[in-house]
């Protein structure tokens, strides 16, 4: 037995552990809402990346802009650009066969109105192959969703905390505590879901705030650090893995430690080289 096959499985409709071999689509998303399953999502920026997680069976992979400190060595996400987001997301498509790959638009690429935000999401679908893009804010982002939604281009949104502002905010800080929040954060998941996108991150909300909102919305709210009760849950797959160099935040469980593995196989491949004993003979040609 080579292939194990995921523990929560049958019935060959499921998001998770589903026997279908197509490509998941956005109807799969939908319908996952109505039969209240639970699923997850994980951040991809390169195809063998992408390709461990597609086999793994995770139904939907997010080339999030978090490459610019993931994987790119910037501090934010701000300065990604179109160029970055478009290679990895191409690469992430070529590693798949079964995920729905979402793009994320980076910061600048649909402020400027519906117009640009077409033309960029329109990119990452031509050029990558991206089955969805995704992009920051609720009502002040409405315009933007409602022109991609009606012109054919999936959309995934993304309230609460918005990293693209993060010189706004001064930080990463939890949205939507206080009464006033609260309602803002409900108007953005109303404005967002009657512009038609299929599905809405939420972040760093409290998780009562959340279920409220997933209670209250047809399309899935998608959390990360908003609670259990969100229809997904996303994580950075550097976080997740523990891959990142350095503290992650409070809502991120590390279900490996391959940072510490990749560098215990460096030193020891650093070992081998300095000391001789390898290459060995087996590794030799004659
Ligand atoms: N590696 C990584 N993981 C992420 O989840 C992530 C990124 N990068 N880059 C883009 C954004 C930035 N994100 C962040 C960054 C920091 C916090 C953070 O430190 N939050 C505090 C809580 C703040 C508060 O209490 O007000 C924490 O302790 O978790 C949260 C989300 C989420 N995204
Ligand atoms: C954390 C997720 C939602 C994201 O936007 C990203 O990784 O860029
Ligand atoms: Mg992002």
């Amino acid at each position: 037995m080579t292939h194990v096959t995921p523990a929560r499985k049958q019935s060959g409709t499921s998001l998770y552990g589903g026997t279908s071999s197509r490509r998941i689509t956005v109807r799969d998303i939908a319908a996952a809402k109505e039969r209240g399953e639970k699923w997850p999502m994980l951040t991809a920026y390169d195809a063998m990346t992408a390709s461990v997680f597609d086999q793994a069976g995770i139904p939907v992979l997010l080339v999030g802009d978090s490459m610019g400190n993931c994987h790119l060595g910037y501090e934010s996400t701000v300065p990604v650009t179109m160029d970055e987001i478009a290679l990895l997301s191409a690469a992430v498509v070529r590693g798949t066969r079964r995920s729905l790959v979402v793009g994320d638009l980076p910061f600048g690429s649909y402020q400027e109105g519906p117009v640009q935000a077409l033309r960029n999401a329109t990119r990452l679908v031509k050029e990558a192959g991206v089955g969805a893009v995704k992009l920051e804010g609720g009502e002040r982002s409405a315009d933007q969703i409602e022109l991609l939604v009606q012109s054919g281009v999936p959309v995934m949104a993304h309230i609460g905390l918005t990293p693209q502002s993060v010189n706004a905010y001064g930080g990463y800080p939890v949205q939507g505590r206080g009464e006033e929040a609260a309602q803002q954060l409900l108007r953005d998941a109303k404005a967002v879901q009657d512009a038609g996108a299929f599905a809405v991150v939420l972040e760093l909300v409290p998780a009562e705030l959340a279920a409220e909102v997933t209670r209250s919305l047809h399309i899935p709210t998608v959390g990360i650090g908003a609670g259990p009760d969100c229809d997904g849950q996303v994580l950075v797959w550097t976080d997740m893995a523990g891959m990142t160099d350095g503290r992650v935040p409070r809502f991120v469980k590390q279900y490996a430690q391959l940072r510490q593995g990749l560098g215990d196989a460096a030193r020891a491949f650093a070992e081998d080289v300095v000391g001789g004993a390898y290459p060995a003979e087996e590794h030799s040609f004659h």
